[in-house]
This record gives C-alpha cells, sequence and structure tokens, in this order.
C-alpha cells in the first residue's frame, strides 16, 4: 500500500476491517472509494429489473428473494466502499453470506414440487447463517468470511455441474458462463489485492480514466454481479424446465381385458404415462 495517496475525506478514517486498492477519497471529498462505489449499480439495478419480471410472471417466491439478496449485497457494498466504515462492511459482507445461502437452497430444491419445502436444508441454512455471523462478529477476520463463502459457492458449483452433467447439459452454455464471469472478477479481486502498489504506482502515471480501468475490485464487482444474475437465470430456467416437463406418472387400476379383445393396448398407448397396478 501507498498511504501518501489516500487522502481525508468527509467520512473520517477508515474503521473497516478492510481498506481496498483504491485511493481513498481521490475523486470525491465525500465517496471513499468513488469506483468501488459506482460499479455496484450492476448489483442493484439488473437484480430489481429481475425482481419486477419474477412478481410479474408469477414465478415462485424464493426467485424474488435471491434477487433482492444481490440487491441488497449492492447497496451494502455502495455504502461500505463510500464510507469505509466497519458497521456498513457488515451491511455489504453479512448479506453475501445470507443471499448466497438462499441460492444454495433455491439450486438444490429445483427438482422438488410446486410449494413444496425443504425445512431441514432450511433449518441448516439459517443455523449456517447465524453461526457465521456470530463468529465473524467476534472474530472480525475477514479471511473467515472470505473461506465461508467460498464454500457456499462451491457448493453451488458442485451443484451446477451436476445438473449440466446429467439432467440438462443443454443448460451447459449458461451454466458455465455464469461461473467463468464469477471466476474471472474473483481472478481479479486477488490481482488487485496481490500487486496493489504496482497499480498504485502506475495509476499516479495513467490518465484518471484509463487509471480507472485498472481498478480491479470495482471489476470484481461488475463482474460477480453480472455472475449472479446469470447464475439466478440458470437456476430459474432448471427449475422452470422441471415443472414443465417433469414426467407425470399417473397410478391407476387398470381393468385388463382378456386377450383377444381389440381396444386394451391402444387405450393404453393413448395414455403412456398411466402406470397399471
Ligand atoms: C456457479 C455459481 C457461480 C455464481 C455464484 C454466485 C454466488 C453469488 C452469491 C451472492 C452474491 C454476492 C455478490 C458478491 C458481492 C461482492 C461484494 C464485495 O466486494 N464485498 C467485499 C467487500 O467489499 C468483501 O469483503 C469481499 C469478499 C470477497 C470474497 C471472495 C471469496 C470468493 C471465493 C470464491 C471461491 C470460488 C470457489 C470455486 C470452487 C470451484
Ligand atoms: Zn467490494
Amino acid at each position: 500500500m501507498a498511504p501518501a495517496v489516500d487522502r481525508p475525506g468527509y467520512w473520517g478514517p477508515p474503521t473497516s476491517t478492510l481498506d481496498w486498492c483504491e485511493e481513498n477519497y481521490a475523486a470525491s471529498y465525500y465517496i471513499a472509494e468513488f469506483w468501488n462505489t459506482v460499479s455496484n449499480l450492476i448489483m442493484i439495478l439488473p437484480p430489481i429489473y429481475g425482481a419486477i419480471q419474477t412478481v410479474r410472471d408469477g414465478l415462485e417466491t424464493r426467485y424474488l428473494v435471491a434477487y433482492l439478496g444481490i440487491a441488497a449485497v449492492g447497496l451494502g457494498s455502495w455504502c461500505f466502499h463510500m464510507t469505509l466504515q466497519y458497521e456498513m462492511q457488515l451491511l455489504d459482507e453479512l448479506p453475501m453470506i445470507y443471499s448466497c445461502s438462499v441460492f444454495v437452497y433455491c439450486l438444490f430444491e429445483c427438482f422438488k414440487n410446486k410449494n413444496s419445502y425443504n425445512y431441514l436444508l432450511l433449518f441448516i441454512l439459517i443455523l449456517f447463517s447465524v453461526i457465521v455471523t456470530t463468529v465473524y462478529l467476534r472474530l472480525k477476520e475477514p479471511v473467515f468470511h472470505q473461506v465461508m463463502y467460498g464454500v457456499l459457492v462451491g457448493f453451488l458449483v458442485l451443484r451446477s455441474v451436476y445438473i449440466v452433467t446429467w439432467v440438462y447439459p443443454w443448460l451447459r452454455g449458461l451454466a458455465y458462463t455464469s461461473l467463468g464471469v464469477f471466476l474471472i472478477g474473483f481472478l481479479l479481486w486477488n490481482i488487485d489485492n496481490i500487486f496493489c502498489d504496482t497499480w498504485r504506482d502506475l495509476r499516479q502515471k495513467m490518465p484518471p480514466v484509463l487509471g480507472a480501468v485498472t481498478q480491479f475490485h470495482a471489476w470484481w464487482h461488475i463482474l460477480t454481479g453480472l455472475g449472479s444474475y446469470l447464475h439466478i437465470l440458470f437456476s430459474l430456467y432448471t427449475r422452470t424446465l422441471y415443472l414443465k416437463y417433469r414426467p407425470k406418472v399417473k397410478v391407476s387400476t387398470c381393468v385388463m381385458q382378456p386377450s383377444g379383445h381389440a381396444g386394451s393396448s391402444s387405450s393404453a398407448l393413448q395414455d403412456a404415462s398411466k402406470l397399471c397396478l
């Protein structure tokens, strides 16, 4: 880090446990990290649109919660990067855990009947969120939060790979685009953290607009926002396909006709999904 480029600003010195590579209060006296703040719009506006569409199309409430979850992360992240205050950092990081838990619920419950609830999975995910929140509030260790979030993403990746390998291979493009965009974002997040000194030196020699392109934490926001949005589309698509085309097995008792009577086999053919006991 090169603290010389950080300026004092409206919200006072940072109280957060993390201070990203972007130079503080360089673009505005009121916004600590300008690019890291405005890049959150991608996590706020498209999910709000998605939420409106979900209500309009009468889709399940869990998807509405998923969209609103990303929008909540985006709003929290906006407040955090604007102020660099600890309480705002929690508004950014804790909803990441909660919304990702909602994603996990949606993707693991996509092959269940409409209006069914898996209370055990709900309990496990709520318990996980409560434990992560409690431990994180005590530890204040960002790596703990990152690992816990990574565990949830890992479950999403495994489940997505299962779905596109064994159930709906034609959704591979959407699932892998979502994963790829997310992973490129994660790569840039690491590049921003590891080579921060280099980027800061470079930016001082670059015209401001070009320098903005090297704000890789902002790119992480954009790519993870897009990846999450595509992931909800994938989850929603999987669910819709299942509800529309799931095999309907009708169990009924059939009166077996003695052989020679025409009609018994043709009626069975007319209703191929009927299962005779
Ligand atoms: C197939 C699935 C791919 C898409 C999964 C998308 C899951 C998205 C869930 C919730 C939305 C959260 C959006 C993230 C917003 C980030 C805001 C942010 O930058 N917050 C920071 C503070 O500004 C915070 O401190 C950052 C934490 C970053 C943690 C990065 C950990 C990433 C772990 C990725 C592990 C990949 C595992 C791959 C396994 C094969
Ligand atoms: Zn951020």
